[in-house]
């Protein structure tokens, strides 16, 4: 993301424009009777090739990787006129002073400018904020020529609030961008063999996501900051929600169109009692006080947890509000009972489409084998609370999951006795020390075998890392290890491409296939499951 810390306009978008298909768009308030007003140039701003707050139309060509629009300067008015450089727009109200086409005379040819909000194909009107060496950033003002894919928001705050990028586009288009995102990371990284397209393309499918593309979050954080004091004994909290695009500061959430209904409901109920309480000044908690800058003691606010669990007995959504709570989550009929706090994916309806994708591949023929030959180890690293191996256990011999999370890792036992499963064990310790001092096993029958001795053409090894993707001391171990095959998911594909590389070209593996899901519609995020096979000698 880019640096935002000069850039103080994009939270004011409370009015609504209307473009040419008479779809709304949002505009900053402050753009309007912006003559009159004296503008604040941030201190650190480069004013070249654009003073600050210059407005330009521009041609959007394609999306970046955060999903801004990537455009240049839309000329066709000039050029079809008197054939000069131009801009559609006018700059009368800016306080620079700059002539409008002595900027633009000096704008480099093809200077790109990125914008978010918007789509490919479309002309809108936007306004710098900020220069760089290769490209200038701008807010979204108008969309004068809007995209097919264009849709509108159900959210009143897409455009403002920073948890959606994507509200406004079709949701097929959603789906490519992100198989598209998918596919540029790993052509970036320049893998042996993979260089092309083509040879990406055969082995990456289509991002596939189920039609809950609103209300499927069954988690959600919002933050409140401390109450401000409005008079004597008088306070009052200001947004409770969550940061608004490009910035730290809070939008005002009253409800999130990507949570589920349940969620929604108690979050309503929360800030009615939060703002309530704040009123009579219970929030000013002397224990939660920090210093700031001036080390003076002041006041924090907090992060509210809102995960809904399982239907209670009657069939009524259970929403859990603290941390410390277990809830419990099925997922294809088996149960996994976690500390609120702890990790657990927030899709309910994708999470079994990963599941099926995870143990689709573990269960393909080992290649160059006998076609009847599956494997039947399943060493499940960075396990969290036992997903992917409680789910393979009932088709493997025995399945191991490793967990830094102690908690995390003990649930994972406790979740296969709850579901009277006996061939998994589950190890608290960092993923590194999984091939190099692993702990007996202890499952009855197997109390002679290690670790570091499954059979490598039987045992599949997955991993699914956080955003930063494996360490490369792990990886050096796995590939001495060298299992028959990896299933690799994650949430962050540049870290995925980045240690695919090394599995490819250091660890001696193929690419089977590449599945990219979308567990979070109308955001950037993609989750992706590459599977490798070991090279046959
Ligand atoms: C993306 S979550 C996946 C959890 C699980 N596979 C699931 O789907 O529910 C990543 C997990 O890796 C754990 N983790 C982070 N660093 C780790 C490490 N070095 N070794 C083992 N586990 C780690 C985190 O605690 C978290 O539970």
């Amino acid at each position: 993301m880019s640096d935002d810390s000069d850039h103080d306009a994009i939270g004011d978008l409370t009015k609504e424009g209307t473009n040419l298909s008479g779809s709304s768009v949002p505009l900053h308030t402050n753009v309007a009777g912006a003559s009159s007003m004296v503008e604040r140039v941030p201190p650190k701003f480069v004013p070249a090739p654009f003073p600050y707050h210059f407005q330009v139309t521009l041609k959007i060509d394609t999306l970046s990787d955060m999903g801004w629009g990537r455009g240049h300067l839309f000329t066709e008015r000039y050029d079809t006129n008197d054939g000069s450089k131009g801009n559609t727009t006018t700059n009368d109200d800016i306080t620079t002073g700059s002539d409008e086409k002595t900027v633009l005379d000096k704008v480099p040819e093809n200077w790109e400018v990125r914008v978010p909000l918007v789509l490919p194909g479309e002309v809108v009107k936007a306004r710098i904020f900020k220069n760089f060496d290769s490209h200038s950033e701008a807010d979204l003002m108008e969309v004068i020529q809007p995209s097919e894919d264009r849709v509108d928001p159900q959210c009143p705050l897409a455009g403002t609030c920073g948890g959606c990028q994507f509200q406004h586009m079709k949701i097929d288009r959603q789906r490519e961008w992100k198989t598209d995102f998918v596919r540029r990371g790993i052509v970036a990284q320049a893998i042996q063999g993979y260089t092309s397209l083509n040879s990406i393309d055969e082995k990456l499918f289509p991002t596939v996501g189920t039609d809950e593309i609103y209300h499927y979050r069954n988690k959600l954080t919002p933050h409140y900051q401390a109450p401000v004091k409005m008079g004597d004994d008088e306070y009052e909290l200001e947004a409770i929600g969550f940061q608004q695009i490009l910035s730290r500061k809070l939008v005002d959430v009253e409800d999130c169109p990507i949570a589920t209904p349940a969620i929604n409901i108690k979050f309503k109920e929360t800030r009615r009692s939060l703002h309530e309480q704040a009123k009579n000044g219970l929030l000013n908690n002397k224990k939660r006080r920090r210093k700031n800058r001036r080390s003076r003691n002041v006041d924090v606010g907090a992060t509210l947890l809102f995960r809904q669990a399982d239907n209670d007995e009657d069939g009524n959504p259970v929403v859990v509000t603290d941390y410390n709570e277990y809830m419990t989550t099925t997922v294809k009929g088996i149960k996994f009972r976690y500390q609120a706090g702890n990790f657990f994916q927030n899709n309910d309806y994708v999470v079994p489409l990963m599941v099926d994708g995870v143990l689709e591949a573990a269960l393909q023929p080992v290649s160059g084998s006998d076609s009847d030959k599956v494997p039947s180890y399943f060493i499940d690293c960075y396990c969290g609370s036992g997903l992917f191996a409680l789910s393979a256990s009932s088709k493997f011999k025995l399945c191991v999951g490793i967990e830094v999370n102690e908690k995390a890792a003990k649930e994972a036992g406790d979740n296969a006795k709850l579901n009277n499963i006996s061939n998994c064990q589950f190890v608290a310790a960092s993923a590194e020390a999984l091939f190099t001092s692993s702990p007996a096993l202890t499952i009855p029958g197997f109390e002679e075998q290690k670790i570091q001795d499954f059979p490598r053409d039987e045992t599949v090894v997955v991993l699914d890392p956080p955003r930063k993707g494996c360490s490369g001391t792990f990886l050096e171990q796995l590939f001495a290890y060298s299992p028959q095959r990896i299933i690799y998911m994650s949430c962050g594909p540049s870290t995925q491409a980045r240690d695919a590389k090394g599995i490819v070209e250091i660890g001696g593996y193929d690419i089977v296939s590449i599945q990219p899901y979308d567990l979070f519609p109308q955001t950037k995020h993609v989750e992706c499951l590459m599977v490798f096979e070991k090279k046959a000698k």
